[in-house]
């Protein structure tokens, strides 16, 4: 409950990526009020873990006070993981035609969608990390091409691309993480 005395959570989303802000936004909002700076963050090479406590240490020291920041990888499990926490790169590079034919030579077209958010409350303090994952396969193009790899992530005999913005967030890596992230803030604000 939040009576008019009691201060609302506040998060501070760094990100360059305005569908990840929009997602965040539908989901968090209103219980938690979103934020946002748009800063293109150095991204280190590691595990997706690694990838997203740099990222996050970085935006508190950037903007020297509490941030939260998400990673989004995606692994096909043929190729041991990868692209993984280099999709961006991949997906500019050789595009939904290219990703698909990565795959040609593996009878194994199954993925992993993998959303890391980092939360620190400022400078020097330790990031916390709330993942989700969601288990699908790479498909040729289907639906609207909006956001990123979207359309060729099935899961549940749809494309991301295909559903509609509430039931993929339902299902989808990014949901679940914030599921895990709304709970711990939920706990925060009653202790
Ligand atoms: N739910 C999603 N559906 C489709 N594509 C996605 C989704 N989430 C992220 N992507 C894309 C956007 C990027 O090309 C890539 C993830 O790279 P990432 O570094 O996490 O994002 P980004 O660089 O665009 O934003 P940021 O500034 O937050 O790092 O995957
Ligand atoms: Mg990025």
């Amino acid at each position: 409950m939040t009576g008019p005395s009691e201060a609302r959570h506040i998060v501070n989303f760094i990100t360059g990526n305005a569908n990840k802000l929009r997602e965040v936004k539908e989901i968090l909002e209103p219980a938690i009020q979103v934020e946002s700076q748009a800063l293109d963050l150095l991204e280190i090479q590691g595990t997706l873990e690694e990838v997203t406590l740099d990222k996050c240490r970085r935006a508190a020291d950037l903007t020297g006070g509490p941030v939260l920041v998400e990673d989004t990888s995606l692994c096909f499990n043929a190729l041991g993981g990868l692209p993984g926490p280099y999709i961006k790169w991949f997906m500019t590079s050789i595009g939904h035609e290219g990703l698909n034919n990565l795959l040609a030579a593996y009878p194994d077209k199954s993925a992993k969608a993998v959303c890391t958010f980092g939360y620190s409350a400022g400078p020097g303090h330790a990031p916390i990390l709330f993942q989700g994952i969601t288990d699908g396969k790479i498909v040729p193009t289907r639906g609207p091409a909006t956001f990123g790899w979207d359309a060729i992530f099935e899961c549940g005999g749809q494309t991301y691309a295909e559903m509609d913005k509430t039931e993929k967030n339902k299902v989808s890596h990014r949901g679940k993480a914030l599921a895990k992230l709304q709970a711990w803030f939920a706990k925060e604000m009653t202790a």
